[in-house]
């Protein structure tokens, strides 16, 4: 508040004896007034241009001018200066007047005294300053108000509209000047987004005193019937005492932060690369599943689907190509369910379907088969055609578990059934693969500390030359004796130790005990043989695997001619690209390779000619039945002679009887293995054995 002294003052009086006697009231005050009298509107216009006061008090009736016209022309001169009307009693209601034209207070002529005057002059400097300041303070909350990025709006007490800033005005369509005066809840219409439900805001008041009402997830209808998310927040004014005299209502515009939650909800439940519901959404979605199959009594269906062989795609054609082929899995089996069932992506080549109500378990496997379909077709992937096949795994509510966790592990666990089945193929749960995976989890355990414990041995058999009838080689077998469960056979642990990738120790053991041992025995003075032995495609395609094998053959100090690395057909093929130049390396040193259990894959003449190899070992399934299955013998026939047209040795594994052995020479097989020759034993026997043949 304005509490300095009146310094100057300007009096504006015609009637020089109405001028004398302020002059002598004003004298009468403790502080020195500079007081200036001029007589007509024309000099006070003069002076208030040319000098400054800090009050002027002014007769209404002047020579020049009089009334409304003299508080005009003196505002419009000094706008800020304070003004005291003088009028006489009859002109009190014009004075009145004056007070809505910018006037202070006016002074009736006649009733003035001295003290009266000084203290009028002074309330009237007071209360300027106040307009002043109260107009300062409108205007910066004016433009406050619109300067911020929220909507706001005013109600009086009834509810009625008294403002809206600019950004209020953007959002609702409303000018101020149209929705001033007009009900709130004509102008501000709020909706639930999620139930669409209009939001009663006849009365923003009844929000409460102390109240203030914020509801999440609203909408804010425009004019135009356009909606925009907002969040909102009316607050009651309050008068002096407490009551309400209206309310402010303050909204933000939120749709890009909600744009932005949607899509980090969406991320967070879904595959970046697919688009589809991930692991997380999956296992909310059969959950839900489950409720709704427990109220109307249906059965819910998992199938696992994990597609045979896409490493080897994403390793020979890269990434990028095995993302894409992702892609188009992912939409073929979109494609082959209905829109209320899930297909989700569990990362890697691993899919999961929920078929959400199925009437009979059965039903489930005419989807398998339209998933297995579908993905088989061949996919577009830059110009090139590729192939892939799957296998499935199902599981199905109530029967496999009553828990999306249970349901998923049994479809996962049946899924793994499904491979080993053969590719292409779907495998309902079973109980009993339960107790498979627990074995199967157990053996991987223990696999892990056998090296170390020496469990591991190795076994060899014999290899005959079938002319002469001499033992020209033989076969490492690895052998495993568990400490509880006892011997364990190699096709029972080699393909855990695979995926597990303990394989690489493992057979880097085998491979340097086998020419360990074979080196020992020439060095015996025993007949030379060869020696076989097994090499896994993990193995083979392990980077490591050609420096290994000649840092064996150095450290043990056997001739590389004295050993044979055996490879099936399908590990040969996998790594086809390699595989040549891999071969070629090796038998450059000297070392033969032979393909091991040949006729069970590929058998094709061009890969046969376009390795470099040494021999072929025929599948003892085909040797077992050459006497009773016509297809087996001309199997059999066919191979030897393929083998000597590409001048191969061909070795037959697996024979048995005397039989088996005379079909073999009769068809000029050149070499055979067998329980007929000897079975696998410790080295001890074979050494028996070939001091034997020696003598
Ligand atoms: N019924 C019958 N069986 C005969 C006869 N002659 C030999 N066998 C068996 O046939 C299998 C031949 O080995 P494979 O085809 O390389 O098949 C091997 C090979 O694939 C794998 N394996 C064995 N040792 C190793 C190894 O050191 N490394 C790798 N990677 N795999 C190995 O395990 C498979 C099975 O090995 P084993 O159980 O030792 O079984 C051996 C052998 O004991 C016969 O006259 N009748």
């Amino acid at each position: 508040m304005n509490k300095k002294p009146i310094k100057a003052l300007l009096v504006v009086e015609d009637n020089a004896g109405d001028a004398r006697l302020l002059l002598e009231m004003l004298n009468e005050g403790p502080h020195t007034i500079d007081v200036t009298v001029v007589s007509s509107l024309r000099d006070a216009e003069l002076h208030l241009v040319l000098h400054t006061y800090d009050i002027a008090l002014l007769d209404l009736g002047l020579p020049d001018g009089n009334g409304m016209e003299v508080v005009r022309r003196a505002r419009s001169a000094a706008p800020s200066l304070p003004l005291v009307v003088l009028t006489g009693l009859d002109d009190e209601a014009m004075a009145a007047q004056t007070l809505k034209e910018g006037a202070q207070d006016y002074l009736i002529k006649g009733e003035i005294e001295g003290r009266g005057l000084l203290r009028a002059l002074r309330y009237a400097v007071e209360r300027k300053a106040m307009e002043e300041s109260l107009f300062t303070e409108k205007e910066r909350a004016q433009v406050t108000l619109n300067c911020i990025a929220d909507g706001v709006v005013c109600t009086d007490s009834s509810g009625n509209i008294t403002f809206l800033n600019v950004v209020a005005e953007r959002m609702t369509g409303w000018s101020l000047e149209e929705a001033s005066g007009r009900p709130m809840s004509e102008v501000y219409r709020i909706f639930d987004a999620t139930t669409g439900i209009a939001t009663n805001l006849a009365n923003p008041l009844a929000f409460g005193n102390d109240g203030i009402y914020d509801k999440p997830n609203s909408a804010l209808q425009r004019r135009d019937g356009i909606m925009t998310p907002i969040e909102n927040s009316i607050s009651p004014i309050l008068d002096r005492l407490g009551c309400t005299t209206g309310a402010v209502m303050v909204s933000r515009d939120v749709s890009a932060a909600r744009r932005m939650a949607i899509e980090m909800i969406h991320s967070a439940e879904h595959d970046f690369l697919t688009g589809l519901p991930n692991r997380m959404l999956l296992h909310d979605r059969v959950s839900q599943a489950i409720a709704l199959a427990i109220r109307q009594q249906h059965k819910v269906a998992l199938l696992f689907i994990d597609v045979d062989g896409f490493k080897h795609i994403n390793d020979s054609l890269g990434h990028p190509a095995g993302d894409k082929l992702l892609q188009s899995l992912a939409h073929r089996l979109v494609g082959c369910v209905r829109s209320s069932d899930t297909v989700s992506r569990q990362g890697g080549d691993e899919f999961v379907v929920l078929l959400s109500s199925v009437r009979l378990a059965e039903d489930t496997a005419v989807a398998a088969k339209k998933l297995l379909a579908a993905i088989a077709d061949p996919h577009l992937v830059d110009r090139r055609d590729l192939h892939v096949t799957a296998s499935i795994g199902v599981s199905v509510y109530p029967d496999d578990g009553t828990d999306a966790e249970t349901l998923i592990k049994n479809a996962d666990t049946a899924m793994y059934q499904a491979k080993a089945h053969g590719r292409q193929g779907y495998q309902f749960f079973k109980a009993v693969m339960n107790v498979k995976a627990v074995e199967r989890q157990s053996t991987e355990e223990s696999l892990r500390s056998a090296l170390k414990r020496q469990e591991f041995h190795v076994h060899y058999q014999p290899r005959v030359d079938l002319r002469t009838g001499q033992i020209i080689g033989a076969e490492a077998l690895l052998r495993w004796s568990h400490p509880e469960r006892g011997n364990i056979p190699p096709d029972q642990f080699i393909p855990i130790a695979e995926d597990c990738g303990l394989i690489l120790p493992i057979g880097e053991w085998i491979l340097r005990e086998a020419c360990a041992q074979t080196q020992k025995w020439l060095q015996e003075g025993l007949p030379p043989i060869t020696i076989a032995v097994n090499i896994s495609g993990v193995q083979f395609g392990n980077e490591d695997f050609l420096a290994d094998v000649f840092a064996i053959l150095e450290e043990t100090g056997l001739d590389p001619r004295h050993l044979e690395l055996e490879l099936t057909e399908s590990v040969l093929m996998k790594h086809a690209e390699s595989t040549e130049v891999i071969l070629k390396t090796l038998r450059s040193k000297g070392i033969q390779v032979s393909v091991d259990d040949f006729g069970t894959g590929y058998s094709s003449l061009s890969y046969l000619s376009k390795f470099s190899l040494d021999a072929l070992k025929i599948d003892q399934s085909f040797v077992r039945r050459i006497i009773s299955s016509p297809e087996d013998t001309a199997i059999v026939t066919a191979i030897i002679s393929m083998g000597r047209s590409l001048s191969l040795q061909v070795v037959a594994e697996g024979v048995e009887t005397l039989e088996e052995l005379a079909f073999l020479q009769a068809h000029q097989c050149d070499e055979a293995q067998g329980y007929f020759f000897g079975r696998p034993s410790p080295p001890k026997n074979l050494q028996i054995c070939l001091q034997f043949h020696a003598e």
